[in-house]
């Protein structure tokens, strides 16, 4: 294990003991962090499909901005895994599609055209000011960020409690940075990188 895959795994295991903690006292901050997430997105010019995610473990629950999203007439999908190293691929998402368990027991539509996002609400365990993001370690949204962004232009939106904010998540040159982080209290823009 090199040495930033070590510090990755530190921080993995801090942010998701902040992250349950948030997650257990945040009543009412997922609907909040909707409100942010549904201002940003109008301010985003173009962005008419948007990626939401069905949340796991203790992320916060992006369904009532999906749900919102969608009775604006955004078109609304979600990642599915298809294979390990790959690059997600995204499912349109109604609220009343019939759900199935796929990879590592995220729920995914069991029908449904595929799509490409130009926004995506991304889940993760940790961030910092430079909208530098921590994930499960698949490095699954790194490669699909890196995909979409390779012929236009497509927003990264972290979503996620305010007490998931850290002072620096390990980098490594293939993360891909987010635009913005949005969470309870508002959206925080990432300082100059
Ligand atoms: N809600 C949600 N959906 C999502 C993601 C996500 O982070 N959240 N993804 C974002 O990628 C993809 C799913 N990726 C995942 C990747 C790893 C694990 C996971 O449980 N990993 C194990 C370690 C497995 C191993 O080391 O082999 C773990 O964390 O314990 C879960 C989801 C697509 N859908
Ligand atoms: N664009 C890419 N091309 C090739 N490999 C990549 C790319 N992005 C990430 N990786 C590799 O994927 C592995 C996991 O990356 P990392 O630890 O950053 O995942 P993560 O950001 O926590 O996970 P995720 O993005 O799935 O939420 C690393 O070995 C990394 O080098």
């Amino acid at each position: 294990m090199s040495d930033l895959e070590r510090r990755k795994a530190k921080a993995r295991s801090d942010g998701y003991a902040a992250r349950a903690r948030a997650h257990a006292a945040g009543f009412g901050a997922a609907r909040q962090a909707a409100g942010h997430a549904l201002r940003v997105l109008a301010g985003a010019p173009a962005a008419r499909v948007v990626a939401g995610y069905l949340p796991i473990r203790t992320e916060i629950d992006p369904r009532p901005g999906m749900l919102a999203l969608h009775g604006l007439g955004y078109t609304v999908c979600v990642p599915v895994i298809e294979a390990p190293a790959h690059p997600l691929l995204f499912r349109v998402w109604k609220p009343e599609v019939a759900l199935v368990p796929g990879p590592f027991k995220v729920l995914i539509p069991a029908e449904g055209d595929w799509i490409e996002p130009d926004a995506l609400l991304v889940p993760l365990i940790a961030f910092d000011d430079e909208g530098h993001r921590l994930g499960y370690g698949g490095g699954f949204y790194d490669r699909t960020l890196h995909a979409l962004r390779a012929h236009r232009v497509v927003r990264a939106y972290g979503f996620a409690y305010e007490g998931q904010h850290v002072p620096e998540v390990p980098r490594g040159l293939t993360d891909a940075p987010l635009d913005a982080v949005v969470t309870e209290t508002g959206a925080r823009l990432p300082a100059a990188r």
